[in-house]
């Protein structure tokens, strides 16, 4: 089975275009089977202000007290999930939420209980879920929360939630999709990318914000021997007549 991991930003869920459903459908000619990993921080940024709890980042990771999680729950599951799950399905794809909890599929523990909360980095993925809708030709929409061995719930980045996932299948190429055309720098689009590229540019602070996640996710994945990762944009397409648009790390 040749899979693409798809792993899709809050920032453009609202945007995705239809030229973007155009290369997802590219893939799937070319036999790839899809399987996505949502966010939604603006969705949980919006929420969290209505319920008037501050909003608090550190490094791109959201500080999460046991009252934001549940928000933060409801919204990446009950929001987030849908919206990419409905617009997946209108352009034909059978898409199939699955939250991260659910049936322990993904395992998790806290980073650093005390400064960031309910926080979370993927410790195990059961893979047996994601197989059984798999080989029944659905198209998994994972909503990033993971839950400990000692049941409690925990808000994982999404950026970090796709690698795990994409380390756990070995799929041959992960995605991020985002609402830029890659990775800009001084207002150029970067095509290509190295680790030690990408650590200067973090440190001249050329790389910031919620793309930092995103980049220190990329390495990660390409450490673990994936071999095709890249960021691309949501609003465009990314894969027309096999070739890539973005920005490729490697
Ligand atoms: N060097 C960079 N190149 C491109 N985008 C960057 C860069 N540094 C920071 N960003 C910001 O990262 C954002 C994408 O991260 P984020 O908003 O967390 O997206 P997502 O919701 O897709 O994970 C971009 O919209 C941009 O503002
Ligand atoms: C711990 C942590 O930061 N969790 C993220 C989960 C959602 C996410 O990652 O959404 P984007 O992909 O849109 O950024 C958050 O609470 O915003």
């Amino acid at each position: 089975m040749k899979l693409v991991l798809i792993k899709c930003g809050g920032s453009v869920l609202d945007e995705l275009s239809s030229s973007f459903f155009e290369s997802l459908k590219e893939l799937k000619n070319d036999g790839y089977q899809l399987i996505f990993v949502h966010g939604g921080g603006p969705d949980i940024n919006q929420q969290l202000e209505m319920h008037q709890i501050p909003r608090n980042f550190e490094n791109g990771l959201r500080k999460t007290s046991a009252e934001a999680l549940e928000i933060v729950e409801m919204v990446l599951a009950g929001k987030s999930n849908r919206k990419l799950t409905r617009k997946l399905d209108s352009y034909g794809f059978r898409a199939f939420g699955v939250n991260g909890s659910d049936g322990a599929f993904l395992h998790g523990d806290f980073i650093d209980k005390e400064h960031l909360g309910y926080v979370g980095h993927i410790t195990e993925v059961n893979t047996d879920v994601l197989a059984m809708l798999l080989r029944e030709n659905y198209t998994p929409v994972i909503t990033p929360i993971a839950i400990t061995n000692d049941g409690v719930k925990l808000n994982v980045n999404a950026d970090f939630a796709a690698a795990a996932i994409a380390h756990a299948l070995s799929v041959e190429h992960f995605l991020f999709v985002t609402d830029v055309k890659g990775i800009v720098i001084d207002e150029e689009l970067i095509v290509q990318l190295d680790k030690e590229e990408i650590e200067g540019y973090i440190s001249a602070e050329k790389i910031t914000g919620g793309m930092v996640p995103k980049v220190k996710s990329c390495i990660a994945a390409i450490e673990k021997g994936l071999q095709s990762v890249r960021i691309v944009s949501g609003k465009e397409p990314f894969f027309v007549s096999g070739e890539w648009i973005g920005t490729e790390i490697n």
